[in-house]
């Protein structure tokens, strides 16, 4: 039986409305979301413990610049993480590499399964009747069946990757939270469609690879960090298989199935399909650009010390950096609150390119409307009323590349009207309603949220901001390094000005 919630307003508490449970919700998921909320408040209760230990440690010398990234899942959090990293920790980007080569593996074969999937479906749909299958719909052919039949052995790929990053299995919280969200057990959830690789963030990075790169912890560069002559490396399997893998990427009928479920597989995260030859190469190590595109899912908080140096007309000044990276999924967002206290700025990355998309752990929510619910909330929080606000507004180059493919702004923005689907006049629409009005239940040709997303967001914050304060916004595309270098070395020259200024080292 579906239990009614009241649902509380934004403006009634901002953090319980997003943290809200789903409409609808039955008494067997509410029992088990309660359970996760009891887990989820004694990890917060751990982490209050923790930042007043670390709280009393700092007082004993400068305080470090605080740095929290936010936003859903999949908004590029940890992706501007590493390109703060590459820039001013790159000792450590570059030891990481050969764990990196793992997740880009992972990738490829979860992109591969993933077409599988779909070439399995078109199977059991094969139309014997004709019942409910459009007659133009391609047949599987027996050379496409025994591609799928050649391509098996990448289901042992996948397990050897996964025992490697997870010896201890998938993380069970997380899995009991993705079948709560979907009704499907966690067993039954079709392989690497819902099966996210996540690791969580209490097991150090570093550690959970070390089993990839052996115990020589000086050994950073990455050439001699792997055992090349491994005959169970995952590579050499994949090596084996890629002729087969770039005959089934490019098959026409897997095209054409792709196309018609609008599965749009070179935007969708960690997409290695279209250099198979480099990724599948018995030497393959990935580049700095490689690892910034692998998708890694984040469970819990994360936090990242670097030391960040600055000059200026008065010398130049180091100062320890922390940067926070938070997991994005609704189960994980409760984990955010106790590090609001204290932070000297947020990074708010909202991916406008999912405008016609809606979140996978909440199919009824638009992705563009839980990224405003969720400005709304942080700008509205008390705690963060003089913390520094920047907007990502990110994933630029996949709106445009959908723009330009015909994907209609008009059918998912009403208030777009007839202007012309492009991605200057999409970022320059004005005149559009309130989006925080718009019902979270709609689905995305019923909503009428706003184009102007600068504007919007920049008015969001205006108007639910407690008090007046520092707001920059950017148009990026974090997988492009050069352009988000040269806006990180501004946030990092900006924000250091002002720590200076704080500490009234600057008059
Ligand atoms: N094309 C493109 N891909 C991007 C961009 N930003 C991030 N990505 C990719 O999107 C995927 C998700 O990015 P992440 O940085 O892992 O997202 P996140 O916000 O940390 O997600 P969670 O850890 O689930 O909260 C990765 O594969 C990134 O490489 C972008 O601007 N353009
Ligand atoms: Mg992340």
């Amino acid at each position: 039986m579906p239990t009614k919630i009241r649902r509380r307003s934004l403006e009634e508490d901002p953090l319980a409305y997003i943290c809200a449970p789903p409409d609808g919700e039955t008494e067997e998921q509410r029992h088990v979301r309660v359970i996760l909320e009891k887990e989820a408040k004694q990890i917060s209760d751990a982490i209050d413990e923790q930042l007043s230990r670390e709280k009393a440690q700092e007082k004993k010398g400068p305080r470090p610049v605080k740095v929290l990234l936010l936003g859903q899942s999949e908004s590029g959090k940890s992706t501007t993480l590493k390109n703060f990293q590459l820039m001013y920790d790159s000792k450590a980007f570059r030891a990481e590499r050969a764990s990196w080569r793992a997740i880009v593996q992972l990738n490829v074969v979860r992109s591969i399964h993933v077409i599988l999937d779909v070439i399995t479906r078109a199977q059991i749909r094969r139309p014997t009747t004709g019942e409910d299958v459009p007659p133009a719909s391609p047949i599987v052919d027996d050379e496409l069946a025994t591609l799928k039949l050649r391509l098996s052995p990448l289901i042992r790929v996948e397990e050897i990757l996964m025992q490697r990053l997870m010896p201890n299995g998938p993380d069970k919280s997380d899995a009991a939270r993705l079948a709560q969200l979907t009704n499907i057990p966690y067993s039954e959830l079709p392989r690497n469609v819902n099966r996210e690789v996540a690791v969580h963030s209490a097991n150090p990075w570093k550690d959970v690879f070390k089993r990839l790169v052996g115990n020589d912890t000086e050994s950073f560069d990455s050439e001699k960090a792997i055992d090349w002559e491994d005959p169970s490396d995952p590579g050499v399997v994949l090596h084996a298989l890629a002729d087969d893998m770039k005959a089934l990427w490019s098959h026409r009928i897997v095209q054409t199935l792709l196309d018609r479920q609008n599965l749009r597989l070179q935007e969708a995260a960690g997409f290695f399909l279209d250099c198979l030859d480099e990724v599948t190469s018995l030497k393959y190590m990935p580049s700095d650009d490689h690892i910034l595109r692998a998708r890694l899912k984040t469970l819990g908080v994360s936090e990242h010390r670097i030391k960040m140096t600055s000059g200026g007309m008065t010398g130049s000044i180091s100062r320890d950096w922390r940067i926070y990276d938070v997991g994005g999924h609704r189960s994980l967002r409760a984990a955010w609150a106790p590090y609001f206290d204290d932070m000297h700025s947020i990074i708010f990355l909202c991916p406008i390119s999912a405008f016609d998309q809606v979140l996978a752990e909440e199919p009824r929510l638009n992705r563009l409307a839980d990224s405003v619910n969720l400005w709304t909330m942080i700008v509205s929080h008390k705690l963060l009323a003089n913390t520094n606000i920047i907007l990502f507004l990110n994933k630029i180059d996949i709106m445009k590349s959908k723009l330009e493919s015909g994907i209609r702004l008009v059918d998912y923005v009403n208030s777009y009207g007839s202007r012309p689907n492009d991605l200057e006049n999409a970022s320059n629409c004005a005149s559009v309603p309130c989006l925080s009005s718009f019902p979270s239940h709609a689905v995305t040709n019923s909503i009428n949220p706003c184009l102007d997303l600068r504007k919007k967001f920049a008015g969001i914050q205006r108007e639910h901001s407690p008090s007046s304060r520092v707001f920059y916004c950017h148009m990026t595309t974090v997988t492009d390094r050069k352009s988000t270098q040269i806006i990180l070395a501004n946030i990092k020259d900006m924000l250091m000005h002002q720590y200076l200024e704080d500490a009234s080292l600057i008059p």
